[in-house]
């Protein structure tokens, strides 16, 4: 085995569609974090997970799931993870238990107990056949089995799409449940919705036109990204330290990105900080994006693994 502290590593990863290319991705998935993969449509989330359940084959690179690689290890690799894919899969006529059934048995893992209290919180209507179900029923059963699963790595596109007001609550509910009881688990959640980040994520992975832009901790986001109001424009505002936009006001307002580095330069010029904000985490990912849209690679700058 390689690899053995993470749960996932991609090196060099890359993969080419006629219009689009994905990568080089070089991502570690570490144990025991929730990870919020976040981009603006098309920007290759969901090709990142079929990559990790060997449904989309990479070019270049190299991919490593529990130290282990496809395809000699398949089996090895995929009863550790629950996938809820963005688009439920077509399991035709068959009967939902035996749907059930059948595909439990692919996991050494499966806990019957976890998969008999979901569907009877999910209020999923498992006497029907599976093409009968509602998009939000498909979602929730798929949801239940990835976690019946009783997986190490759970891989969810976009879960709480199409799932009603009490299925969104009931998701929550259950992804703290799913993360307590082992710090070895981990999940990785695309979604667009910036709820369930601010609620769930530990690290926030971007992704941008094919493009991995960087791994940031949500909590030192929130806590290092400020406006700020003045009284008076500061000179060469826009190449303080941490400043990312300027809007020369009155009053003056300064969006940084490392309020701590920034505000401490403003007070060595004696520049006097009227207000001091905190942004939405909506806000700083525009404002991530947006840096991205606007100069390619410096975001660069503060990634996980790089701050400073
Ligand atoms: N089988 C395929 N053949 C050709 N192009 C594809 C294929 N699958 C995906 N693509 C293209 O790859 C790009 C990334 O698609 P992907 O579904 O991974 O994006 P996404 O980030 O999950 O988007 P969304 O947020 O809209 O779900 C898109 O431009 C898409 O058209």
């Amino acid at each position: 085995m390689t690899h053995p502290d993470q749960l996932v590593t991609m090196k060099s990863l890359c993969k080419t569609y006629p219009a689009f290319r994905l990568g080089p991705i070089d991502w570690d998935i570490e144990p025991g974090l929730v990870y919020a993969l976040v981009g603006p449509n098309g920007s290759g989330k969901s090709t990142l997970f079929r990559m990790m359940m060997q449904l989309v084959q990479p070019e270049e690179g190299t991919l490593h799931l529990f130290g282990r690689r496809y395809p000699e290890e398949e089996v090895a690799i995929k009863e550790r993870i629950g996938y809820v894919p963005e688009e439920s899969l077509d399991h035709g006529k068959v009967n939902v238990t035996h749907l059930v059934s059948f595909i439990s048995q692919w996991y050494p893992r499966w806990n019957q107990e976890t998969y008999k209290r979901l569907i009877r919180e999910l209020e999923i209507p498992v006497q029907s056949k599976y093409h009968q179900l509602s998009k939000g029923e498909k979602k929730r059963l798929s949801l239940a089995m990835a976690l019946s699963a009783e997986p190490q790595l759970l891989l969810l596109d976009e879960p709480t799409d199409g799932l009603d007001f009490f299925g969104q609550r009931a998701f929550s509910q259950e992804m703290d449940r799913f993360l307590q009881p082992d710090e070895n688990r981990s999940v990785v959640l695309a979604t667009h919705r910036a709820e369930d980040i601010r609620k769930l994520a530990d690290v926030l992975v971007l992704i941008h036109k094919g493009r991995y832009i960087g791994s940031y901790e949500k909590d030192q986001l929130t806590e290092e990204w400020k406006e700020l109001w003045l009284d008076a424009l500061p000179a060469q505002a826009a190449s303080l330290p941490g400043v990312v936009r300027v809007e020369a006001g009155p009053p003056v307002r300064l969006i940084t990105r490392s309020f701590t580095k920034t505000r401490s330069i403003l007070s060595q010029q004696g520049y006097i900080v009227t207000q001091t904000l905190a942004m939405e985490l909506s806000e700083i990912l525009q404002e991530l994006f947006l840096l991205e849209q606007e100069s390619p690679a410096s975001n660069h700058t503060d990634p996980i693994h790089n701050q400073s």
